[in-house]
């Protein structure tokens, strides 16, 4: 297994181009199932659960190239409902193939979903809004088989704001018969990206961004040609790079309207953040100010920069708190933060994080993507070198980490 070795003290600066976002790609990459054709998806990053998401479609029957950035999927030859269990299991968004498996083939065989274990991650949700649209679910040995023999479009009001229920139902609806809403649909960034690429390919969606999103069902599909919307977290992982180091990075291919949260925390930290639309230059304080944040879903402060920001507020000067509201398992990153030196406290959802003047290096473990990242942020302004052991989580959401971070002045290399 690699780790990752970083020898930190660097202070950060350069330019960083921002890719795709993996959690707009994933769903989109299974839209690509709906039009039988062609789908030219650019701007798809190259990641692990990217890799699994296309091998799930070549196993289905589908044509997939890959090269630089750019997925072209020709799904006319699906010719398989059963889904194959060790590359469902490889990512959550693998559930978000449901959706359109019942529409192009009115029956899908599949295992529970993977991904990061940061809580239990239910899917009722999901197949509650399935049900309401006419799918039957059995639970057999272990797989879910869902059928329909046709989906009709309901009012669906989801009892949480679930960014993947929401992204199903969607891909459920588009060739259902009538309208479906979705009330208290999530009104994340990456739901809009995708109601865009449904609608590129001649659907009928409206309302992505807020909470109420109408879908009306259409016959056929054509091919279709999108490029992918760049991923806020990363950017924001790259933010609190700066930040940590008191850095000087400029964030290139960035939409600067869809972090107007993080980058208004970020502000409150001390950091000096210039913006003009599509880059973000990011100065980081001299000593970083504490600040209290509640993770919450769009367009609250994101869940996916918790871990990440943590790690920063362990330098502040005084003490911050963070309340993690949306998993209830998303704070294994904080005994690794401890044994680099920082003070955390946790009571149930809340971290208390009292700023240190000094990290030092540790052997430490990531445990999912987010934690890992948060580590890999710490060790960037620890003293002495740093191992993280099961980096490959990392490399669930982050595109050459490595190489990004020694352009802009780190020591970071991957040891086996
Ligand atoms: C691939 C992808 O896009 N992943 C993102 C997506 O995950 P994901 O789509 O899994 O997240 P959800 O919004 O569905 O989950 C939010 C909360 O709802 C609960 N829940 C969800 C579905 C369900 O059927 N029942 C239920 O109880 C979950 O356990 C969790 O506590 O949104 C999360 C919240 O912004 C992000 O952290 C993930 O990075
Ligand atoms: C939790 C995450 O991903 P997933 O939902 O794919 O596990 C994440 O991207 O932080």
């Amino acid at each position: 297994m690699s780790m990752m070795r970083i020898a930190g003290g660097s202070c950060l600066k350069g330019k960083v181009k921002v890719g795709g976002s993996k959690n707009a790609a994933l769903p989109i990459l299974a839209a690509a199932l709906l039009n039988g054709g062609v789908s030219v998806i650019e701007n798809c990053p190259y990641l692990a659960d990217v890799v699994a998401m296309i091998e799930i479609l070549q196993y289905i029957g589908c044509k997939v190239e890959y090269d630089d950035h750019c997925a072209i999927i020709d799904s006319g030859g699906l010719n398989d409902w059963i889904l194959p269990d060790k590359l469902f299991k490889e990512l959550r968004s693998s559930i978000v193939l449901l959706g359109p498996m019942l529409a192009r083939m009115g029956k899908a065989r599949f295992t529970y979903p993977g991904g990061c274990d940061i809580g239990k991650r239910p899917i009722d949700l999901h197949l509650k809004g399935l049900k309401m649209l006419g799918a039957h679910i059995d639970e057999r040995d272990g797989h879910l088989i869902c059928s329909a023999d046709k989906l009709v479009g309901n009012h669906i009001i989801l009892g949480y704001p679930s960014v993947g229920a929401t992204e199903n139902i969607m891909l459920a609806a588009v060739m259902a018969q009538g309208k479906t809403i979705i009330t208290n649909a999530a009104r994340e960034p990456e739901i809009w990206d995708l109601q865009c690429f449904i609608n590129k390919m001649g659907g009928k969606v409206s309302g992505a961004g807020t909470s109420i999103i109408t879908i009306e069902g259409v016959d056929r599909l054509h091919a279709v040609h999108h490029s992918i919307i760049p991923d806020r977290i990363v950017a924001g992982t790259y933010m609190a790079a700066s930040a940590i180091t008191g850095g000087d990075v400029v964030l290139d291919n960035i939409n600067a309207g869809h972090m107007v949260a993080i980058i208004d925390k970020y502000k409150d930290m001390g950091c000096d953040i210039l913006s003009d639309g599509d880059s973000l230059r990011v100065k980081g304080p001299h000593r970083i100010c504490p600040v209290d944040i509640t993770t919450l879903p769009y367009p609250g402060f994101p869940t996916d920069m918790q871990a990440i920001t943590m790690a920063v507020l362990t330098k502040a000067d005084g003490i911050s708190r963070i309340v993690e509201t949306v998993f209830e398992n998303r704070f294994r990153h904080v005994n690794d933060l401890i044994a680099m030196g920082a003070d955390i406290m946790l009571c149930d959802k809340t971290a208390i994080i009292k700023g240190v003047q000094e990290l030092k290096g540790a052997e430490v473990k990531a445990k999912d993507l987010r934690g890992g990242a948060a580590l890999i942020i710490a060790a960037l302004a620890a003293r002495g070198v740093t191992l993280i052991d099961d980096i490959y989580f990392v490399n669930r959401g982050y595109e050459g980490m490595c190489d990004v971070l020694n352009n802009l002045g780190a020591d970071v290399s991957i040891v086996s």
